[in-house]
C-alpha cells in the first residue's frame, strides 16, 4: 500500500471517528434537552423546591429504597427544603398540618396508589388496597362495628377473653424459660416471642380457636411448632430486597414468581429471585386461605345449601371471619344475588379480607410492644420503668381492676394513663408503620396542597417518621420521654400538648386510618400492664449499646441514636418483683 492510500484512509477513519463523537455529542445535548424539557414541563411541580436529580427521574429515590435510605433521606430532605419536597418527576412530599388534612381527611379526593396493589391476596383486592373511596366505604362499613373499642374491651366479645389467655401463655412461656435455664444470664429473645402472641392474638379474633386460631405461645400444643413457622418467610430478611423489586419492577417481578417448569428451574439458577421460595408471606396466606375454605367447608356438610352459622359456634360466629360471612349473607338476602354489587363478596373476596387484616395486625403490634418493653429496660430509663411499676401494683383486686388469674382487666388497663403515655411515646418514636402512605387524586382536577398547586395524577405523601421528629412540635425529638403526653408534668404548655396531639400519626388518619388500632391497644396495654405487674425488665449484654431493628417494607428502623443494631432481635431479662423486693 502506498503512502496516499494510507493517508487517505487515515483522513477517511479520523472522519468517521469525527461523525461518530458528534454524532454521540447531539446525543447528548438532545438528551439533556429532553429531560429539561420533561422536568420543567410541568410548571407547577417545577416551582417546589427539592434537590435536581431527584426532580428529573424516579430512579434517585429508587435508589435510596434499595440502600434502606429513604425514610431518613426524605426527613433530611424536609429539614434542608422546607415542609413541601419534590421527591420525584411527579411525586411529591409533604410534612404540614394543612397537607395532612388537605391528603388524609375524610372525603379528601386522594386515594390510595398502585403501590398498595403488592398487598392483594389470592389476586383480590381488601379494605387496605382499594383505591376509590366508595369501594373502600363499603366494605368497612362492613367491618367497622367489629373493630370498634367496645367491641374490643367488651369482656365477653372475642378479642378481651382471647388476648387475657395469650397474656396467660405470654407470662407462663416467660416462667418456663426462666425455669428451664440453668444459666440464668441468657436472657429472653423477646422479638420472637411478640410475634407468637400477636400471631396468637390476630388469628384467634380472625378466625376464633375452631378454623385457623394458632397456638405458637403454648409449647405443649401440638400445633406449636408449625405456627411458629408461619413466621419464618416474614422475619427473612430477603423480604426487603423483594419489597423493592415488587414496587419498583412489578410486571418483571411478576413474571419471575410465575414462572413454572423449565423456566423456574432457570430462574432459580441464576438467583434472578430477590427472595428465595416460599417468598414474603407464602406460610400465612397458606394458612388464612385454608382456615377460610376450612369454615366455607363446614357450612355445606350437612346440606348443599350455604347455611347462617349455627348459634351454638360462639367462638365462629363472634370472629371476624364469622361477622362478615353473617353481614354478607344478609346482604345478598336483601339483594337477592350472589356477588352482583361491590358490596358483596364472594369466598375469595372473604379470604383475600381476613388475609390482610392477619398480615397487618402481626408484626405492627409486636414491634410496638418489643420497643416499650426495650425503651423501659434501658438503664437511663429506669425512672420511667419504675413509674409503670407503681401505677400497676397500685391497681386493685377491690376496684374490680384484677382478673381472675391475677392480671389487669382489659378495662383497667385501657385506663392506665402513664402506660397510655408509655405506648404513645413508643408509637412516636418508634412507629411500626413510619413510612410514607402515598395518595393521589385521579380527577382531572389537581388540589392547593399547603399553598402548592398540585396536578392531578401526582403522587403525594408524608411519613409518620418525619412528623413525629419535628423539633418544632416535639422538644427534643430523638429522645424517649413518656411524661411529654401527660398533661401538667412535662414543661409543655396546653396549647403545645394540642399541637402534638394533632402530629401523632402512627395509626394514620381520615377514612383509611388503621382498623385493627383498638385492638392493638388491647394486646399492647394488657400485656404491658401484667408483666410490669409481674416483672422488672433489664437488657441483656447483648443489647448493650444495640437498639432492635424491625422490617418495614424497604427499610429497617432502629432507635438511630444507638451505635448498633440487632435486626429481629431483642434481648431482655425478666427479674420476678418478689425477688427484687428482697434483694433490695
Ligand atoms: C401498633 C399497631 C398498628 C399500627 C401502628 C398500625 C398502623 C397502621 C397505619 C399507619 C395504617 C395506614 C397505612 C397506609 O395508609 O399506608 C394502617 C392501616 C390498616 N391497619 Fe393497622 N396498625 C396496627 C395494627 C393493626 C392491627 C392489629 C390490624 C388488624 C386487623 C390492622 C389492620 C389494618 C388495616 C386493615 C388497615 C387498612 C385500613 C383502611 O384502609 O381502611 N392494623 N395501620
Amino acid at each position: 500500500m502506498d503512502s496516499n492510500r494510507i493517508l487517505t484512509h487515515a483522513a477517511q477513519a479520523i472522519a468517521s471517528c469525527n461523525n461518530a463523537i458528534t454524532a454521540l455529542a447531539f446525543a447528548i445535548i438532545a438528551f439533556i434537552l429532553y429531560y429539561t424539557y420533561e422536568f420543567r414541563k410541568n410548571s407547577d411541580l417545577h416551582k417546589i423546591p427539592g434537590p435536581y436529580l431527584f426532580a428529573l427521574t424516579k430512579w434517585r429515590l429508587a435508589l435510596e429504597d434499595w440502600r434502606g435510605t429513604r425514610t431518613m433521606c426524605l426527613r433530611n430532605l424536609h429539614e434542608q427544603y422546607g415542609p413541601a419536597v419534590r421527591v420525584g418527576p411527579t411525586e411529591v412530599s409533604f410534612a404540614s398540618q394543612d397537607a395532612l388534612r388537605t391528603i388524609y381527611g375524610a372525603g379528601s379526593g386522594f386515594e390510595r396508589t398502585s403501590f398498595y396493589r403488592m398487598f392483594d391476596v389470592y389476586g383480590r383486592q381488601n379494605l387496605f388496597t382499594f383505591g376509590p373511596a366508595r369501594q373502600h366505604a363499603e366494605r368497612k362499613k362492613a367491618l367497622a362495628h367489629a373493630y370498634s373499642k367496645t367491641t374490643v374491651l367488651h369482656p365477653e366479645a372475642t378479642a378481651t377473653p382471647l388476648i387475657q389467655k395469650n397474656v396467660r401463655s405470654y407470662l407462663a412461656l416467660i416462667e418456663s424459660q426462666r425455669n428451664d435455664d440453668n444459666d440464668k444470664t441468657r436472657g429472653h429473645e423477646i422479638f420472637h416471642s411478640l410475634h407468637w402472641f400477636s400471631l396468637d392474638s390476630i388469628t384467634g379474633f380472625l378466625y376464633g380457636d375452631r378454623f385457623g386460631g394458632t397456638h405458637a405461645l403454648q409449647q405443649s400444643h401440638h400445633s406449636c411448632d408449625q405456627d411458629r413457622r408461619l413466621l419464618d418467610d416474614i422475619l427473612d430478611p430477603a423480604r426487603r430486597r423483594l419489597s423493592w423489586f415488587a414496587v419498583h419492577l412489578p410486571k418483571y417481578t411478576r413474571w419471575l414468581y410465575t414462572r413454572t417448569g423449565l423456566l423456574e428451574k432457570v430462574v432459580q439458577i441464576l438467583r434472578l429471585l430477590p427472595m428465595d421460595k416460599p417468598s414474603t408471606y407464602t406460610a400465612i396466606r397458606a394458612h388464612a386461605l385454608k382456615s377460610w375454605y376450612s369454615f366455607e367447608e363446614s357450612l355445606t356438610t350437612d346440606s348443599t345449601e350455604i347455611q347462617p352459622i349455627s348459634e351454638r359456634d360462639l367462638s365462629t360466629s363472634q370472629s371476624i371471619m364469622g361477622r362478615l360471612y353473617q353481614h354478607n349473607l344478609s346482604s345478598q338476602i336483601k339483594t337477592g344475588s350472589l356477588r352482583t354489587s361491590s358490596c358483596l363478596m364472594d369466598g375469595l373476596d372473604m379470604a383475600s379480607e381476613l388475609a390482610d387484616h392477619l398480615l397487618a395486625g402481626i408484626d405492627t403490634t409486636s414491634d410496638a410492644i418489643m420497643f416499650a418493653i426495650w425503651a423501659l429496660s434501658r438503664p437511663e430509663q429506669a425512672h420511667y420503668q419504675a413509674r409503670l411499676l407503681d401505677e400497676v401494683a397500685a391497681m386493685s383486686d377491690a376496684n374490680g381492676e384484677i382478673d381472675q388469674h391475677g392480671n389487669p382487666t382489659a378495662d383497667a388497663s385501657d385506663k392506665l394513663p402513664f402506660l397510655a403515655a408509655v405506648i404513645k411515646e413508643t408509637l412516636r418514636l418508634y412507629a411500626p408503620l413510619p413510612a410514607t402512605e402515598p395518595r393521589m387524586r385521579t380527577s382531572s382536577k389537581g388540589a392547593l396542597i399547603d399553598g402548592w398547586r398540585i396536578p392531578a395524577e401526582t403522587v403525594v405523601g408524608m411519613d409518620p417518621y418525619t412528623m413525629h421528629r419535628n423539633p418544632e412540635i416535639f422538644r427534643e425529638p430523638l429522645v424517649f420521654r413518656p411524661d411529654r403526653w401527660l398533661a401538667g408534668q412535662g414543661s409543655e404548655t396546653d396549647d403545645e400538648h394540642a399541637t402534638m396531639r394533632r402530629w401523632f400519626w402512627a395509626f394514620s388518619s381520615g377514612g383509611r386510618m388503621c382498623i385493627g388500632m383498638h385492638l392493638a391497644m388491647a394486646e399492647m396495654t394488657m400485656l404491658l400492664a401484667a408483666i410490669y405487674r409481674k416483672y422488672t425488665t433489664r437488657l441483656h449484654f447483648k443489647q448493650q449499646n444495640a437498639s432492635p431493628g424491625i422490617t418495614s417494607r424497604f427499610e429497617v428502623f432502629c432507635d438511630e441514636t444507638m451505635p448498633n443494631i440487632t435486626e429481629h432481635e431483642c434481648w431482655v431479662h425478666f427479674d420476678p418483683i418478689e425477688n427484687v423486693n428482697k434483694a433490695a
